[in-house]
């Protein structure tokens, strides 16, 4: 499954037919793929270099230095320091939702710089004085980038009162870094755990960058199957669909499934020691209390909503309840009203039976 590669420059300064080709071009391959990739993104090759030097310098500090940042676990948007085997993302997908598989990885989570509801938490060692303001920089230009795709999506739409854009506003989105520490071949082919296990981001798309390593793989509709993203341009922009445009258009373009796992030239090897890896995720939200149910253009009498009309920040505790296992107890009564698909509300009653 080939993910076409598109020219974001086309849609900032193109002519209006550039404009117009870039949107469709742009919905097409979130359609058929889930992903898209953007060259010209607006980020400049050494931009892309100082964050993944930021990344090292920051995971690269000692584990008391880092926990001094915690994350707290539980059903909300994650701010600070995650240290590894933390996060079950696999059981987001619903076929894994049984397996319990901690993600051999640790992150760093930051928010909008005004957040009084979840704020930052920024280390504070004076090796790290730049960090902040580098991060804070960067989080904005990704928020521009996505709010200019928004707009791209309601050029391909029609929709002419900018009401895709007013739904990511203000600002919600989690930015992560993500490292990967170095791994045993043997040790990820037991399927005890993973780098990080298939799953969709909850917001309507994120915006990712990637280190040379390798092993991010998509799922392929057609073959069913995962195939690798490989990261044979690391300064390319990769895209994902995610759950909330999904639910913005009633089911009718799906989330990107990705994972990380073995790169594909280490793949079936053993005796060998996986490299770390870094990535950037900017998981782009929708504001915190709008509707991630359907927009009216995509409900008919025909089609009426397939999805309810939850907010973004309900909705992001109900899937965080799950990828730190909290959705055994009362937030799966919580949040049982929030699994839409029949099939998937009775493979997460088996799960609970199971459990129980
Ligand atoms: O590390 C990667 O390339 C993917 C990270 C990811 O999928 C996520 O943070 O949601
Ligand atoms: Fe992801």
């Amino acid at each position: 499954m080939a993910v076409p590669t598109l020219d974001f420059s086309k849609f900032i300064s193109g002519t209006p037919e550039e404009r117009k080709q870039f949107a469709l071009d742009l919905l097409d391959s979130f359609e058929r793929t889930g992903f898209a990739k953007l060259k010209n993104h607006t980020f400049s090759n050494d931009q892309l270099r100082e964050l993944f030097h930021w990344g090292h310098s920051f995971f690269n500090q000692p584990l008391e230095v880092k926990n001094a940042i915690p994350n707290e676990p539980g059903p909300r948007p994650m701010r600070g320091y995650t240290p590894w085997r933390v996060e079950e993302v696999g059981k987001l997908h619903h076929e894994e939702r049984v397996r319990i598989m901690k993600d051999s990885k640790e992150h760093f989570d930051q928010g909008p710089s005004d957040d009084v509801e979840f704020p930052n938490k920024w280390p504070t060692d004076s090796s790290l004085a730049g960090f902040r303001p580098f991060m804070e920089a960067f989080y904005q230009q990704c928020n521009d980038v996505c709010l200019t795709l928004m707009h791209a999506l309601e050029v391909a739409w029609d929709i002419d009162d900018g009401s895709l854009v007013a739904r990511c506003a203000p600002s919600a989105t989690d930015m992560r870094l993500t490292h990967y520490p170095e791994i045993a071949v043997d040790e990820l082919q037991t399927g005890r755990t993973t780098r990080i296990a298939p799953h969709t981001d909850f917001g309507p798309i994120t915006l990712l960058f990637q280190d040379s390593t390798g092993g991010l793989e998509i799922e392929d509709r057609r073959a069913n199957a995962f195939v690798p993203l490989p990261p044979t341009d690391t300064t390319e922009m990769i895209l994902n669909v995610g759950d909330t445009l999904t639910r913005w258009t009633n089911g009718r373009i799906t989330g990107g499934v990705h994972q990380v796992a073995v790169p594909e030239a280490m793949r079936g090897k053993s005796g060998l020691i996986i490299p770390s890896r870094m990535s950037m995720a900017y998981l782009f939200k929708a504001g915190r209390d709008t509707s991630v149910g359907p927009l009216p253009k995509f409900v008919s009498a025909k089609e009426p909503a397939i999805y309810p009309d939850i907010t973004a920040l309900e909705f992001q505790r109900w899937r965080n309840s799950i990828v730190y296992n909290l959705d055994k107890e009362e937030d799966s009564v919580k949040y049982n009203g929030h699994v839409d698909k029949p099939a998937a509300a009775a493979g997460l009653q088996q799960v609970q039976a199971i459990r129980a």
